[in-house]
């Protein structure tokens, strides 16, 4: 086993993120690139906050085999009941359960004084335990606890058989020093503390998430909790791709393994950024475009005579590549198929002809096909597998007229097979078309974000537009892709109202069986 357990919260505390809403075939890519990643646990939910998230839960547990899955849980007996429900059927199930230790979470959020807090934690552990063979337990809001109080629950909590113990730094308020000396601390007074891992949760509010995590590493953590890119409640968590490459590049000085696959980082870093809407700023460490890139002269001339004088982390180590060619318009399927296998995704023939179809459509337009388009053509699939009935794009058209406004003319298909059109003016070509469609569609619907970035490079690269739609009054993120700016807009418009019918008709299914 190695020495520093990678316990991997994208799903849960990443899903957290505002804005952030993925759905069940999402998580689960995310999931199953995160088993290849080699995490050790993947923390998929809190089955007991919504359907969606139960059934998410389920289907990752059902479909994972090579690491441990787990899902949150209050110290309430619904909740684990809940999380029970959806975990019982994995191979290595394990229960999270949460309760504040703070006082001014104890006595304003919970109302609950230290006592009830303590036997509420044994009692609830106990339970869990009755059900559960790994019992992870989380002090939430560690780092603002009283020491002896969380010495004296920590220690009941290991007695009613809680077998990791989380600390959590909740608001990103403690420091390197801080945080280890809490860890050191809690090792040396607890008495029955080596039966148990102990694991660390760190926020990034005051931007020392990953020293943190690595400060309790050499304090005695045995667990890190982190999130894929960092995403997270508020500021995020700790960013895992950071703390891997970390703990690689300096193992002259912390001399622990993990049992990642480093080179899948970038692969796994795309499709949470990709399915998340979350982008990831230039210079962020590891995995940002100018993570590799020299610009001045200095250090360009000193990388040429040797790469060493400016460059601590290899590209290659975390599988970064120069966005290669893909195929071109002559290539056949097998070809394609051979290409596409290597992407590790879980594809059916009837993706793969899907995917063949739209590479040979993008082809007619687009000289260069590169991996990323069609990593994007193919994450799309992936992620619309439904029979749910959705709206589709039939045509649209837009004249751009500074003086009378832009006009624009849409055709959409409704979920019931109609084809419905019309023609509205706005003041630009995207409010136009945005006009339109939403004439079109009998919801509420409120754009409330959007942006629009284009994959790759050069001047035929795909545009990738991303927004945040209220429709019928819950926020859905929408994703769009195509050549042209204007349909890469549409189709990221649609794709949120259809997000949105997935969503409820799925809850709804679930409600009517259960
Ligand atoms: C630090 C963290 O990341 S904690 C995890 C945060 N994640 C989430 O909250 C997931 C999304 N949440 C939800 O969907 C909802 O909040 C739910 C379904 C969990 C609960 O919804 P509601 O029942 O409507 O309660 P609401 O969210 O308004 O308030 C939370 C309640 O849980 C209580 N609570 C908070 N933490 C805990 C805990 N660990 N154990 C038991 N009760 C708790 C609060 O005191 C409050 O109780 P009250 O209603 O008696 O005042
Ligand atoms: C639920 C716990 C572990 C959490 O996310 C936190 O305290 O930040
Ligand atoms: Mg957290």
């Amino acid at each position: 086993m190695a020495d520093i357990q990678i316990f991997d919260t994208t799903l849960r505390d990443g899903e957290q993120s505002p804005g952030v809403n993925l759905n069940k075939s999402e998580k689960l890519e995310i999931a199953k690139q995160l088993e290849r990643l080699g995490v050790d646990i993947i923390e998929a939910g809190f089955p007991a906050a919504s359907e969606g998230d139960f059934e998410a839960v389920k289907l990752i547990a059902d479909s994972v085999k090579h690491s441990s899955v787990t899902a949150l849980a209050r110290t309430h007996q619904k909740d684990i009941d809940r999380a029970y429900e959806a975990l019982k059927d994995t191979e290595r199930p394990r229960i999270h359960i949460f309760l504040a230790t703070s006082p001014i979470h104890m006595e304003y959020k919970l109302k609950m004084t230290e006592e009830e807090v303590l036997n509420k934690s044994v009692e609830m552990v106990t339970y869990a335990k009755e059900r559960f063979p790994e019992v992870e337990f989380s002090a939430e809001d560690a780092t603002r606890s009283d020491i002896d109080f969380l010495c004296r629950l920590i220690e009941q909590v290991i007695d009613a058989g809680a077998t990791v113990i989380n600390l959590p730094d909740t608001v990103g308020f403690t420091t390197p020093y801080e945080y280890g000396r809490m860890f050191k601390i809690i090792s040396e007074t607890v008495p029955n503390i080596d039966k148990v891992n102990l694991s660390c949760h760190c926020h990034d509010d005051l931007g020392m998430a990953v020293a943190n995590s690595i400060a309790a590493v050499e304090n005695g953590a045995t667990q890190v909790e982190c999130a894929v890119n960092g995403i997270g409640e508020r500021a995020g968590n700790a960013a895992l791709e950071e703390i891997a490459v970390a703990l690689e590049i300096r193992k002259d000085f912390y001399p622990y393994e993990t049992s990642l696959i480093l080179n899948e980082i970038k692969r796994t870093s795309d499709i949470v950024s990709k399915l998340t809407g979350m982008y990831i700023q230039a210079n962020k460490a590891v995995i940002g475009r100018n993570a590799y890139a020299h610009e001045s002269g200095i250090h360009q001339d000193g990388v040429l005579k040797n790469a060493e004088t400016y460059e601590i982390i290899t590209p290659e180590l975390v599988g970064v590549s120069e966005n290669t060619l893909f195929l071109g318009k002559h290539s056949g399927r097998h070809a394609f198929k051979d290409k596409v296998m290597e992407f590790k995704l879980d594809l059916s023939e009837d993706d793969i002809t899907t995917a063949f179809k739209k590479f040979k459509l993008l082809t007619d337009h687009k000289k260069e096909v590169t991996e990323d388009d069609i990593y994007t053509i193919l994450m799309e699939i992936k992620t619309a597998d439904t029979d749910i009935p959705m709206y589709k794009l039939e045509d649209f058209q837009v004249n751009y007229g500074p003086e009378n406004g832009t006009e624009s003319e849409v055709s959409l298909r409704t979920p019931d097979g109609r084809v419905v059109s019309n023609k509205t003016t706005g003041s630009g070509s995207v409010d136009a078309l945005y006009g339109t469609i939403k004439s079109l569609i009998d919801m509420e619907l409120n754009l409330i974000d959007y942006q629009l970035n284009s994959v790759g490079r050069g001047k035929d690269a795909l545009a990738e537009a991303h927004l945040q739609l209220k429709v019928d009054g819950q926020v859905m993120n929408g994703r769009g892709s195509a050549q042209d700016v204007i349909e890469a807009s549409a189709n990221a418009y649609i794709n949120a109202v259809n997000r949105y019918l997935i969503k409820n008709t799925e809850e709804k299914s679930v409600s009517v069986s259960s």
